[in-house]
C-alpha cells in the first residue's frame, strides 16, 4: 500500500517530446507543493520515444527508490504500457480528477500517466492534486490489488486464466 504523497517526498517526473510542455508545468507545480522534483527527461520538444523515460522512473518506483512517479506521453498509453510491465507497479491513465481519485482508493496507484494531448494545464493539475492526496481505500481492493502481483507460474498450476 502507498501513502498519501508528503512535502518533502521526492516525486520523479517524465516525458517524451508529447508530453514536454505539461511535464515542465507539473514539475514547477510539484516544486511549489514542497516534493523534491526528480526530472527524467525529456528536456525539449525533439522527437523521442517514450519507453526511454518510462522505463527508468518504472524502475525507480519497482524497486523502492521512490514511493511515486509521474509520466507524460501524448496519449499516457504507451508510458503505462511500459511501466505497467515492473512488478510492483501500478501506473494508471487519468484523464479527470476523479479517475485519479479512483485509481488511489480502488487501486492504490503509484505511477500516474497523464494524456498530455487531451487534458488542458488546469485538467492535469487537478489530476495531479487528486491522485496525491487522495488514500487508498483498502478493504475489498487489498486482495484486488494483491492478486494483480500473481506470477505466471501459479496461473499454470492454478489452470486458471481469470
Ligand atoms: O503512446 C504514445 C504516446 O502517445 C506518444 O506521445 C505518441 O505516440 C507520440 O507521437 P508522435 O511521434 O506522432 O508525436
Amino acid at each position: 500500500m502507498v501513502d498519501v504523497a508528503k512535502p518533502g517526498e521526492r516525486i520523479p517526473i517524465a516525458s517524451d517530446h508529447a508530453g514536454f510542455e505539461l511535464k515542465e508545468r507539473l514539475r514547477l507545480a510539484l516544486a511549489e507543493m514542497g516534493y523534491e522534483v526528480e526530472d527524467i527527461g525529456t528536456h525539449s520538444t525533439a522527437s523521442t520515444d517514450y519507453p526511454d523515460y518510462a522505463h527508468p522512473l518504472a524502475q525507480e518506483v519497482s524497486e523502492g527508490q521512490a514511493a511515486r512517479g509521474v509520466l507524460l506521453c501524448g496519449t499516457g498509453l504507451g508510458m503505462s504500457y511500459v511501466a505497467n510491465r515492473y512488478p510492483g507497479v501500478r501506473a494508471a491513465v487519468a484523464w479527470n480528477p476523479d479517475v485519479a481519485a479512483l485509481a488511489r482508493k480502488h487501486n492504490d496507484a503509484n505511477v500516474l500517466v497523464l494524456p498530455a494531448r487531451f487534458v488542458s494545464d488546469e485538467d492535469a493539475l487537478a489530476i495531479l492534486q487528486a491522485w496525491l492526496t487522495t488514500p487508498f481505500e483498502g478493504g475489498r481492493h487489498q486482495g484486488r490489488v494483491a492478486k494483480i502481483e500473481r506470477d505466471e507460474s501459479e496461473a499454470d498450476a492454478s489452470g486458471s486464466t481469470t
